[in-house]
């Protein structure tokens, strides 16, 4: 098999970052990475990370997904324009009460979340349909299927490109293109440290007494234990999108957290959508200790089982 040439974007960090470096250290070297950031200053880490494949089966180029110039200067310096998968990563969390935020924080979210996949593909499908073969292989998040208290905006963008794509896969088909939606919970990368950060030095000034609570007493307090009980680390997701990269059917859709797809599952049990608000709304409000209670367990689960394995013995 001819080797694939794989262009991902927002490699600074996280999912992009480890995605990258997994690809271009893949031992049958079946792909050629070209590991994009929208600032080269941040480079280092992924240099680090990338070791030897740094040159040969890793190159490192710049991509704003903000901007069309930078998408196609960057798309332009791939031979031939082949882009044989393209991981539209590149993302940004908010939270908080909208009433905080302003138009233009949500308009910035939007603009990088999915207009950022739309203007990628105007530069990379055309080719794609001429040749008739490729991958585009989207991280958008469990928030795309489902929302969750104070992530109102950032739920949105990813309803977006969920909507987008599942338009757009029909057409794909007619030109034996893939399209896969690859579906995290939470993951703990920067996105998890700047998202908590801003939250935490919010100006909850404009919101009423009762929603500044809930935001700081419910959802920031809880937040690192969530990522914490059921969060998966960047390589996890990125072995899972490896996998649906090599599948030969490769499904439109693919979850990567077992821990939480029971939450997933709630909003195709209820054709009327009541189903997971409700349960969301017990579990936040009149049943916090026990959730609580159950992250808690969770986390000492998967500790003891990392602790079993760390010594040698299979988890159970
Ligand atoms: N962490 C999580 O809990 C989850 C994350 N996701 C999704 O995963 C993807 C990756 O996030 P994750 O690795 O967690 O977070 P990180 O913050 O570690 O990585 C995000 C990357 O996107 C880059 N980026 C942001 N804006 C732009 C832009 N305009 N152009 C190009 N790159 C940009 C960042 O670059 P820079 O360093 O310059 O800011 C960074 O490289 C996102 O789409 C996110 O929505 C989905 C589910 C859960
Ligand atoms: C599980 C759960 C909660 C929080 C979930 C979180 C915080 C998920 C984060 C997902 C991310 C960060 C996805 C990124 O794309 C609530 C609403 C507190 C209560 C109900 C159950």
């Amino acid at each position: 098999m001819a080797r694939r040439n794989v262009l991902i974007t927002g490699c600074s960090s996280g999912i992009g970052l480890a995605l990258a470096v997994k690809m271009a250290n893949d031992e049958q070297k079946r792909f050629k990475v070209y590991a994009t950031m929208r600032n080269l200053a941040k480079k280092e880490p992924l240099e680090e990370a990338a070791g030897r494949s740094l040159g040969k089966t890793l190159e490192i180029k710049q991509l704003d997904v903000c901007d069309e110039q930078s998408i196609k200067t960057c798309v332009n310096s791939i031979p031939d324009r082949r882009i044989d998968v393209l991981v539209s990563n590149a993302g940004m969390g908010l939270i908080g009460p909208i009433e905080c935020q302003t138009i233009d924080e949500m308009k910035t979210v939007m603009d990088t979340n999915f207009f950022g996949l739309v203007r990628l593909l105007k530069e990379i499908l055309p080719d794609m349909k001429r040749r008739k073969s490729g991958h585009i292989v989207i991280i958008s998040s469990v928030m795309g299927i489902q929302g969750i208290l104070f992530n109102d905006v950032y739920a949105a963008s990813k309803f977006a490109v969920e909507g987008f794509c599942e338009s757009l896969a029909i057409q794909a088909l007619k030109f034996k293109l893939q399209l896969s939606l690859i579906e995290p919970g939470p993951v703990v990368t920067e996105f998890e440290r700047k998202v908590f950060e801003d939250g935490m030095k919010m100006d909850l000034s404009a919101a009423d007494e009762e929603t500044a609570e809930m935001f700081t007493n419910i959802y920031l307090k809880n937040y690192k234990q969530i990522f914490q009980s059921l969060g998966q680390s960047a390589e996890d997701v990125a072995e899972h999108t490896v996998k649906i990269i090599l599948a030969e059917n490769p499904p439109f859709r693919h979850q990567t957290n077992t821990l939480y797809t029971p939450m997933t599952t709630l909003k195709y049990a209820d054709p009327n959508g009541d189903l997971p608000i409700d349960t969301f709304y017990k579990m936040v409000f009149h049943h916090d200790k026990i959730f609580s209670a159950s992250l808690n367990f969770i986390k000492l689960l998967r500790w003891r089982s990392r602790k079993s394995f760390d010594l040698g013995k299979p988890s159970q």
